[in-house]
């Protein structure tokens, strides 16, 4: 009983910091409006939607006929999925989300650059997105744990990302092989603290069950505090979540084990 109580708690959390995702090939207007919609639930709404840059006007439209315009802030992705070296096209594609109405941007870190010992490439990208947010969006740090591997990599890009500017340092893009680990989030999460700087952490890739999404959140509470753990410290980038904390808060637990895509909803 205890469990389930908790699970109730801890996905009722999660809905309340997830950045519901999609970013397909295939989304369009009506994807983005759909994905939107889904955002109003009984229990509640995620931080954030996150879609392609071409997708954000149509986000804002969506999340205002929803009575969600700023509750559910929009975020959207630049320099992705590959992490090229391109600064000043990270930064023009950064400022250009941000002209459109993006509150947030993930961009993905030039890792590849840093697997080759170019530590500079990634902290001048980081700084010039930085300077191209101005204070109006978050930028979110994509460093893309899963292809660093070496956890001595992960922890060189997190403080990296994090000295030069960055508001949030992410996982994953959630589009290659290995994502969203508890091993990357622990050495990302003990980077932050060990910085003392005020950087959230955001969880993406292959997160779908409120089981999972309970083990990242007692992760976060155990070393930075349960007090941290909220949408200003705290994300799940997710396409494929919502339908099971929605299972589970409607106390189908048992379907919501079964239930691996949100399209229901
Ligand atoms: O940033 C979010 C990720 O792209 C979502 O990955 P996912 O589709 O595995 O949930």
């Amino acid at each position: 009983m205890t469990a389930s109580i908790n699970m109730t708690l801890a996905a009722r959390q999660a809905l309340s910091l997830m950045d519901l995702t999609s970013l397909n090939d295939t989304d369009t207007d009506a994807s983005t409006e759909s994905l939107c919609k889904k955002a109003k639930t009984p229990f509640g709404y995620p931080a954030a939607v996150c879609v392609y840059p071409q997708f954000v006007v149509t986000a804002r439209r969506a999340l205002t006929a929803h009575e969600l315009n700023g509750d559910v802030k929009i975020a959207t992705v630049t320099n992705f999925p590959h992490g090229g070296d391109d600064i000043m096209g990270a930064a023009r594609e950064t400022r250009e989300a941000v002209a459109s109405g993006a509150d947030e941007v993930d961009v993905v870190f030039p890792y590849r650059a840093l697997m080759a010992g170019d530590e500079e490439t990634g902290r001048e990208l980081v700084e010039m997105c930085h300077a191209a947010c101005g204070g109006q969006a978050l930028l979110k740090v994509i460093i893309e744990a899963g292809e660093l591997k070496e956890p001595a990599l992960i922890k060189r890009a997190s403080e990296l990302a994090i000295e030069a500017g960055a508001d949030f340092i992410k996982t994953s893009t959630g589009k290659v092989a290995v994502n969203a680990t508890l091993e990357s989030a622990e050495i990302m999460l003990q980077a932050i603290q060990d910085s003392g700087k005020d950087v959230g952490f955001k969880a993406a890739g292959g997160v779908k069950t409120a089981e999972e999404a309970a083990e990242y959140l007692a992760l976060a509470a155990k070393i930075m505090g349960d007090q941290w753990v909220s949408p200003r410290h705290f994300r799940f980038g997710a396409s494929s979540l919502l339908g099971d904390l929605l299972n589970t808060l409607s106390g189908n637990p048992q379907t919501a084990s079964l239930s691996r895509n949100d399209g229901g909803y």
